[in-house]
């Protein structure tokens, strides 16, 4: 580069002698022809958008500004949204990545975490990704419309069944039944909106077709669930993940279920 620009020189003096001083390095000689500049620039604009980002975002949602974007392309769900603990997975697990690529390791550097394989591969699970695909504010107020609606007998239900969520001990089976028209889709959509608008797996399942129509994004239990159509306990997947399943009508031979 410097022979661009020093004309005739015939010695590597002559080649770092910038207006008539000479450099002590080609480094230092690179930055006086202005060939260079230092990471002041960079170094400003990120502590910049730190102060202005402020402390409501985390350090790793900056970090990982499109990882979310990117995952939401790769998985084809563009409302899926990612916990602050999955985002910092993932740009945990792209970092290890890079570094592997160079022979390196995320386990030689002390002060940062490993990424958690457990989270990655529940939300490497399309079930998962699925229930997620929702969008967290609309179910906010689409929640607070219909609890703002809710009779004292929603209300208790609603009650009952948000509580045993949100107790992990509990994980009670509960079937509503009444009469035709006494507001129980109702009652299920209020409880699926709270608990999705706290970002909760919902899934809702009919036990026909006709009472799937009455339900937002709900499956066929045998079709969702690959399982014969008569209900033998040992034939339940394994669905640790979930926070809540939405049965629409119940199975007329099932004695699984509990009545409350
Ligand atoms: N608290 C409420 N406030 C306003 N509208 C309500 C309320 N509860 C129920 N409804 C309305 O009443 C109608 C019947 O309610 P819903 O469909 O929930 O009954 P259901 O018990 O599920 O009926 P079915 O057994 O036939 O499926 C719906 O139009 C619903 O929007």
């Amino acid at each position: 580069m410097f022979l661009k620009i020093v004309r005739g020189p015939q010695s590597f003096e002559k080649l770092m002698t910038v207006n008539n001083r000479l450099c002590s390095t080609f480094k230092e000689a690179c930055f006086a022809y202005g060939l260079l500049n230092d990471d002041t620039e960079w170094t400003h604009a990120i502590s910049e958008a730190s102060v202005s980002i402020g402390p409501q975002l985390q350090h790793w949602e900056f970090l990982s500004e499109d990882v979310l974007h990117k995952k939401r392309k790769l998985f084809n769900y563009p409302n899926s949204e990612l916990t602050s603990e999955q985002l910092q997975n993932y740009c945990l697990r792209e970092i290890q990545e890079l570094l592997n690529r160079n022979g390196r390791s995320l386990s030689e550097f002390q002060d940062l975490p490993l990424p958690d394989p457990k989270l990655l591969t529940n939300m490497d699970n399309r079930l998962v990704r699925e229930t997620l695909d929702y969008d967290m504010k609309k179910s906010k107020l689409e929640h607070q419309q219909l609890h703002s609606l809710l009779n004292p007998e929603q209300y208790l239900i609603y009650e009952e069944v948000i509580e045993s969520v949100h107790d992990k001990q509990k994980g009670n089976f509960y079937f509503v039944y009444g009469p035709r028209g006494t507001g129980k889709t109702f009652s299920y959509k209020t409880i699926i909106s709270r608990l999705r608008s706290e970002r909760m797996i919902v899934l809702v399942v009919a036990s026909s077709g006709i009472a799937s129509l009455l339900l937002p994004g709900v499956r066929i239990v045998h079709s969702r669930f690959v399982i014969p159509l008569e209900l033998l306990e040992n034939t339940i997947p394994n669905l640790k993940c979930l926070n809540y399943i939405i049965l629409k009508r119940k199975p007329k031979a099932d004695n699984n279920f509990k009545h409350v």
